[in-house]
């Protein structure tokens, strides 16, 4: 037998376009002149410009607004159905501003049942009547900011399904659930369920306003009892959410997002029948996604139908002059028909009888009909994988078919063999053939099932993607909003928290990950110093890993087990009584505050006449090396809860902490330093910007103190004393304790009176020696302090000069914290 392979012949259409004005609402105020239906084809509508004259627009049809339901339907859609029977594919879309009823067109309700009902009535009565296959299919599905989801399943929240390109580059939306339908009751049950899925919501204009499209396809099969050719016909039943003007619909935050996507869509769609009817090489359809769907009816090879539906209200006016020069422009659009030919006689389509038909129904999802039987046509779902499967169900009608068949499109030689094949199946028992179609269901249906999974998986990706970004965007938020509500000063004490927050827990992990399996290398090499220096990078972007916390404890242990710890070792020997200053200590596995309690050598050092009246609020601040972990877990586990870091926050937050104690009271002493009026303060540090920043700010509100600031630019030319030039740290070992000698030195020791304690032993460092050395202004005793200088040195000593003795050192070099954190310790202390 000669096989013809499809034949298709185009033709040219125009898309039609009907007018419906809907009744005007009681509400509503309205001007019973303001629009007229003129004659079956023409429409008046008052100028809003000036309403003394009026418009005309001509369509294919205008109904005025006592047209029913039934009139609308049998005079206009009734015959686009029939022609869907004939093998047609066709599209009925209502456009027309929010309110104007195009839902009550197409949909309707119970006692005025629209288009979609009523089409599906006309087909299954089709059906009913019909002795050969009719097999109809339904799937239903919402646009909703620029999101497709399916409305015969669950709605969810994901990103939505995409849109495809088969083979004749006919869109598609791929992983809709098609639902065979065999009756009308079927059809009102799913249709109702799925109508109550869309999304809905009042607006000023509608109470019950669409905020989606929604779109119907129904997709028919059809052979005749008499002829095995399969015919397919698709009809295309769309309902437009409402184009918007915002400014008459009060629309909230939510609902205006919505209203500018749909009037964005809107907008693309008018873009796209301008650039149709201009001729233009290139048409917007991939601009939106209703755009992209309808890109087959419009311009493509459907018969079209654009219902404009307008309000007669006077406020409603001048959309309506709006929407109707967009309908005019649609009217234009010429659309090229495809019509197969139906003579082709593919004798596999014999398979489909109403038996088989009957026994595919039980399935209540099943694959494209284009796809079921021999390739009429191939659609949308032509892709390698449904290539592949149908290949492997032939494969199994005809052991004889080679393999290399498996995983390819399917040709037209390969038709032919299928044909011929299907010729010689025709002889076949009716038993064997329903067993055939019922494993190549089996198959379909398979495919389907890998085809939802893949696009949940995607869908479920793509969520999770989202919900990320949503985070980060959130967290910006978050950070813009505390940039906006705070001083400008503020604004530059963005907390490294902060930043932290935003990046995302992977990156943090996969950091924090990335600096662990450096630091185990450098470890592993030796180099212990540098493993550390890794590993606290990656304490710092995940705080929570306990076991690195005391892995980085134990390695710091071990190096200064390494070398004596002189500090641990001054501890022992430090003697508190003797103190005429608050001073914090810390070792390797400790901290201490000792405060004065010594009255007499307090007084000692008043009857001193340098050191006097600010006693109690000397305070020397060391956090040193060993405690950057510890006081940077502290600080930022501060800085998250309390967002803003001051001392006192941080004692709350470190009830618990090993330095409870130690910090409450420095905090305690860090107040009364801040209430004595005339304080005078050293402060040595790393991050001298940040230390420059808090003091200037402190400065202005408290006119209080006096400020020498050293920065490690100072230090640069100069040489540091005992060769140590990467240590600032002040050193409190036997090296640094006071040297009467070279106070006597001095050029400063006429002037100045002050005298070594007398109860400090020379051998025991004290920081009331180093106070002393800074006090007394002598280069040479400033410059055994390690981290001074000369040129430092100079420096403090014209500072005394000038302003007095320094009751307050700060050295938080190699303290271990962060710009931000220094900033705000220094601002809350000064
Ligand atoms: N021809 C009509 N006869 C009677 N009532 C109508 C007609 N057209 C619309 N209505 C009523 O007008 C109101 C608005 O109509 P509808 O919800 O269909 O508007 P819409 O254009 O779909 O709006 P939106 O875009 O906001 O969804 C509804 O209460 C509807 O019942």
């Amino acid at each position: 037998m000669k096989i013809k392979s499809p034949a298709m012949t185009i033709t040219e259409n125009k898309v039609a376009v009907i007018c419906r004005v809907r009744p005007a609402l009681n509400s509503s105020p309205h001007s019973p002149d303001s629009i007229t239906v003129a004659s079956q084809t023409t429409i008046n509508v008052a100028n809003h410009r000036d309403p003394t004259k009026q418009i005309q627009y001509s369509f294919d049809a205008c109904y005025g607004s006592k047209a029913t339901q039934e009139e609308i339907y049998s005079s206009q859609v009734s015959e686009l159905v029939q022609s869907v029977f004939d093998g047609h594919s066709a599209t009925v879309f209502c456009y027309g501003v929010t309110g104007a009823g195009k839902t009550f067109t197409i949909q309707g309700n119970d006692s005025h049942l629209g288009i979609i009902p009523r089409a599906l009535n006309q087909i299954l009565k089709k059906k009913n009547s019909s002795k050969g296959l009719f097999e109809v299919k339904m799937s239903y599905y919402e646009v909703f900011k620029e999101n497709i989801y399916d409305l015969l399943r669950e709605v969810d929240c994901g990103p939505g399904l995409p849109i495809r390109e088969d083979s004749n580059r006919k869109t598609y939306v791929a992983g809709l659930r098609e639902e065979l339908l065999s009756s009308f009751d079927q059809f009102k049950k799913s249709y109702s369920v799925a109508v109550k899925r869309r999304r809905t919501a009042s607006t000023k204009l509608n109470t019950n306003s669409s905020r989606s499209h929604a779109v119907l396809v129904i997709k028919l099969a059809m052979s005749s009892a008499s002829n095995s050719a399969v015919i397919y016909g698709q009809l295309n039943l769309i309902d437009l959410a409402g184009s918007e003007d915002n400014r008459k619909t009060d629309n909230n935050r939510e609902r205006m997002k919505e209203s500018t996507a749909i009037n964005q869509s809107l907008f693309v769609l008018g873009k796209v029948i301008e650039a149709l009817n201009s001729g233009a090489k290139r048409i917007p359809y991939r601009d939106s996604k209703m755009t992209r769907i309808l890109q087959n009816s419009l311009g493509g090879e459907s018969k079209s139908m654009m219902i404009v539906n307008i309000a007669p209200e006077e406020s409603f006016l001048p959309e309506t002059h709006k929407t109707l020069n967009y309908a005019t422009k649609t009217k234009s659009v010429i659309n090229k028909e495809s019509i197969i030919d139906h003579n082709t006689n593919y004798s596999s389509q014999s398979t489909f009888n109403s038996s088989r038909s009957s026994l595919l129904s039980n399935k209540s999802t099943y694959l494209s009909s284009n796809e079921i039987g021999a390739k009429r046509k191939r659609t949308s779902q032509d892709s390698l994988m449904s290539a592949s499967i149908e290949s492997y169900s032939r494969k199994k009608l005809s052991p004889n078919q080679s393999i290399h068949n498996f995983a390819k499109p399917i040709s037209t030689q390969e038709n032919n063999l299928l044909v011929n094949r299907n010729n010689h199946n025709a002889k076949k028992t009716e038993f064997s053939k329903r067993q055939e179609l019922y494993n190549r269901q089996n198959h379909l249906n398979i495919k389907n099932d890998v085809e939802s999974i893949v696009v949940e998986k995607i869908q479920n990706f793509e969520k999770k993607t989202e919900d990320m970004s949503q985070m980060i965007s959130e967290r910006l938020n978050r950070l813009e909003k505390k940039l906006n509500s705070e001083e400008s000063f503020n604004k530059t004490t963005i907390l490294d928290s902060d930043i932290l927050d935003l990046i995302s827990p992977t990156t943090k992990l996969k950091t924090s990950k990335a600096l662990l399996v450096k630091g185990k290398e450098l470890e592993r090499s030796g180099a212990i110093q540098d493993a550390l220096k890794r590993y606290e990078q990656a304490l710092h972007y995940a705080p929570e890993l306990k076991q690195l916390a005391k892995h980085i404890d134990k390695l710091h242990k071990k190096l200064s087990n390494g070398k004596p710890n002189k500090s641990q070792d001054s501890d022992h020997k430090f003697d508190t009584t003797s103190l005429p200053v608050n001073v914090l200590l810390s070792s390797n596995n400790e901290s201490h505050l000792f405060s004065p309690t010594n009255q007499k050598h307090t007084k000692n050092l008043n009857n001193s006449g340098k050191i006097n009246t600010e006693i109690n609020s000397n305070l020397l601040l060391n956090l040193n090396k060993t405690d950057i972990h510890k006081s940077w877990k502290l600080v930022t586990s501060a800085t998250k809860k309390q967002k803003k870091i001051n001392l006192l926050n941080i004692n709350k937050s470190l009830a618990h902490s090993p330095f409870k104690t130690n910090v409450r009271k420095l905090g305690n002493n860090i107040q009364q330093s801040h209430l004595s009026s005339n304080n005078s303060y050293l402060i040595q540090s790393d991050d001298i910007q940040s230390a420059k920043k808090a003091i200037k700010r402190k400065i202005s509100h408290t006119k209080a103190s006096k400020l020498l600031i050293l920065d490690s630019d100072a230090e640069e030319n100069s040489a540091i004393h005992n060769g140590t030039k990467k240590s600032k740290r002040y050193s409190y070992d036997s090296d640094d304790t006071f040297n009467p000698s070279s106070a006597l030195d001095s050029p400063y020791s006429a002037k100045n009176t002050t005298k070594k304690p007398e109860n400090e032993t020379l051998n025991s460092p004290t920081n009331a020696s180093i106070l002393w050395s800074i006090n007394n202004g002598n280069i040479k005793s400033l410059i055994k302090l390690k981290g001074v200088g000369k040129k430092r040195a100079e420096l403090i000593r014209d500072f005394i000069s000038e302003h007095g003795t320094i009751t307050n050192v700060y050295d938080l070099t190699k303290s271990g914290l962060t710009h931000s954190v220094l900033t705000n310790i220094l601002a809350s202390s000064l």
